[in-house]
């Protein structure tokens, strides 16, 4: 086994051993307190830029599937690779068994040359992330490396495609903003009547002929995508149905005039509960995001959809009198809870409601 170790902004370093690629790598170390749900987080393209560090003590057991297809999409995984920066676990199991496990998790990580650091204590470090806030770190193997700050840069730009693609066909034409889009969207949408025509996040969307808009997931800083929010301010001032998940969400805040603001460590989970805001109701969410709206910034028009209730922070937006809605949540979960995926249905309808009006 060979020594890597885990270093940290503020000093703290770890030694551990290393699994899939032996290299160097810097990022914004983020922890996840999820169980399962591996093959999902590392190709969420939310997660790029990033160190992820998993609570869950036992990681690889179950191993990773082999690739299926669904339409032209992957069936199993959340985009085509790896996205997180490097993996920090507690204990790496070398032997994996399960039905549908095609590989082991560290040869998964070595052929995205993705450097894995295991025989950590994941929970004395998330600790240390949830006392500080997440903090800059760095994987070192042999070769030194700078850290870096993925905020700083257009991670959308990097892992949104180039390219106009069209799937399915249906009664309602939805245009999918493509951030990074986790695919278990594209799944949700084809599962529906809908056809579906999924743009590059700076697309002029605006030119196109549609009944619906979807605004995706993506990795960084909601404030990088200036484009995306110009394309949807000019949907804004006009009728048709929206809806945004996660940097959705805070691109629709931004775009409606708030503001967005950085979480000290983020949630990333599959157990966060959200309040439906004016209800006593509350879901089970799956979650993965660093920033979020701040609520005290949204115009009269706009209010808070859901609520966490862990922090109290914005969890979803809603207009108050147009089809506009947001989850800062997934409710495609993929990994976790399936409790909100009703929300596709609803923004279906608000799409069929718009036509009918029309
Ligand atoms: N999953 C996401 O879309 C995350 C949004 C944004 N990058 C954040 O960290 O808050």
């Amino acid at each position: 086994m060979k020594q890597v170790k885990l270093v940290l902004e503020d000093g703290t370093e770890i030694q551990g051993e290393s699994f899939g690629a032996f290299t160097s790598t810097a990022g914004e170390v983020v922890f996840s307190t999820a169980m399962t749900g591996y093959p999902e987080n590392l190709t969420d393209p939310s997660f790029a830029g990033q160190i992820l560090v998993l609570t869950y003590p036992m990681v690889g057991n179950y191993g990773v599937p082999g690739e299926e297809l669904y339409e032209s999409i992957s069936k199993i995984f959340e985009s085509d690779k790896i996205h997180i920066a490097g993996l920090v676990v507690n204990y790496y199991s070398e032997e994996h068994s399960h039905w549908n496990a095609a590989k082991s998790l560290g040869d998964w990580l070595k052929e995205y040359n993705i450097p894995g650091i295991f025989g950590v204590d994941t929970r004395m470090l998330t600790k240390i992330l949830r006392e500080k806030g997440a903090m800059l770190g760095k994987i070192v193997a042999e070769e030194d490396v700078e850290l870096h700050d993925p905020n700083q840069d257009n991670l959308v730009a990097q892992v949104s495609p180039t390219e106009v693609k069209r799937y399915g066909t249906g009664q309602h034409k939805i245009v999918l903003v493509d951030c990074g889009t986790k695919t278990n969207i594209i799944r949700c949408f084809l599962e529906r009547d809908v056809e579906l025509i999924r743009v590059p996040w700076d697309y002029d969307f605006t030119t196109l002929d549609y009944d619906g808009l979807f605004l995706s997931n993506g990795p960084g800083d909601p404030k990088m995508c200036e484009p995306t929010i110009q394309h949807l301010q000019t949907a804004l001032g006009q009728d048709k149905p929206i809806f945004g998940i996660c940097l959705g969400s805070q691109l629709m805040g931004l775009a409606a005039g708030g503001d967005t603001f950085k979480l000290k460590y983020g949630h990333r989970s599959h157990n966060q509960p959200v309040l439906l805001t004016g209800t006593k109701r509350s879901y089970i969410t799956s979650q993965n995001h660093g920033f979020a709206v701040d609520t005290a910034t949204l115009p009269a028009d706009w209010t808070m959809l859901f609520e966490n209730l862990n922090d109290g922070t914005c969890e979803g937006i809603k207009h108050k009198t147009k089809p506009f809605f947001s989850t800062q949540f997934h409710p495609e979960a993929a990994g976790g809870p399936e409790d909100t995926e009703y929300l596709f249905d609803d923004f279906l309808q608000a799409v069929a409601d718009y036509k009918a009006a029309k």
